[in-house]
């Protein structure tokens, strides 16, 4: 496991390549990201890592700019400027069932509407936007075709099951309340074997209940491999979970480090407090 320091990271140092920090593992590589829409400056010279064992919170004011580093890490958006690396590898301007593939797996804010699925139809869909399947795969043989879905079938039982949702799963998608949705969202991106996750607000509009139980998901899911990345403005659940927590503020990454650290920053306070950096 890493060890997360108060201090801030150098970002710059010009013995790695990527400018990552030497001897860190980092899973995500984000280099001074840019991305406007019409004038209105979203992401401004973005820099951060996310390193392999952690879970990471990136957290902000509304409208700092998390969101739309999500999409420019997961190729929703192309960056005006900067470099998104995914294990070491380029990633930037790809598609994002590309990015997919090489591990990183997001959700979304607001679920993806799943009207006439059930639960287990719903899980069969994939990642929104990220189908995780190459063109190639999609040529292959009819008999080929029906032994994945009957081993996806089989796969998305079993993270039910691991979830405690299996009973779920003949139920209509929308019969399910927004906590429920979000487990189930969850679930389904763990189907894709991400090697890092992307949260987008896990527990916005959640009960209390059921958002210690995304908690626990997520810590068992860390627990077994996976590396996180979550937005969340949820200061009670983002603080406890994550270590360490990148703190945006227009655009920029304005401090990172332990949550003691950003709780006991004036400029992280100040930033929410709409006072800037
Ligand atoms: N597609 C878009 N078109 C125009 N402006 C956009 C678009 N996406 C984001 N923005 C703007 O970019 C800025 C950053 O938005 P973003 O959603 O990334 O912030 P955020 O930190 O995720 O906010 P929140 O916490 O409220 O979700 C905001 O001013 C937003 O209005």
């Amino acid at each position: 496991m890493p060890e997360p320091s108060g201090a801030p990271r150098d970002r710059s140092d010009p013995a790695r390549p990527d400018g990552g920090t030497p001897g860190r593992d980092d899973v995500l590589r984000v280099e001074n990201l840019r991305k406007t829409f019409g004038g209105l400056v979203a992401a401004d010279d973005a820099t951060f890592g996310v390193e392999r064992g952690t879970i990471t919170g990136l957290i902000g004011p509304n409208g700092a700019g998390k969101s739309t580093v999500f999409d420019l890490v997961s190729g929703f958006h192309e960056p005006d400027a900067g470099r998104v690396a995914v294990d070491g590898t380029d990633v930037t301007g790809m598609a994002p069932h590309a990015i997919a593939e090489r591990g990183l797996i997001r959700t979304f804010q607001t679920p993806r509407k799943l009207e006439g699925m059930t639960v287990r139809e719903a899980m069969l869909v994939g990642p929104q936007g990220q189908p995780g399947e190459s063109f190639v795969k999609l040529f292959t043989s009819p008999g080929e075709v029906g032994a994945r879905e009957s081993r996806n079938l089989e796969r998305a039982r079993k993270i039910l099951e691991e979830f405690g949702i299996g009973h779920l799963a003949t139920q209509p998608a929308t019969d399910l309340s927004g906590g429920q949705m979000k487990l189930v969202e969850l679930a389904r991106a763990m189907l894709a074997e991400p090697e890092i996750l992307l949260l987008d607000e896990p527990v916005a509009g959640v009960n209390p209940t059921l958002t210690k139980d995304l908690a626990a998901q997520i810590r068992r899911l860390h627990g077994a491999g996976t590396t996180f990345l979550i937005i969340e403005h949820d200061m009670d659940f983002i603080m406890d979970l994550a270590d360490p927590i990148v703190v945006l503020n227009q655009g920029r990454v304005l401090t990172e480090g332990s949550p003691d650290a950003v709780r006991a920053d004036d400029r992280v306070v100040d930033a929410y407090l709409g006072g800037g950096a």
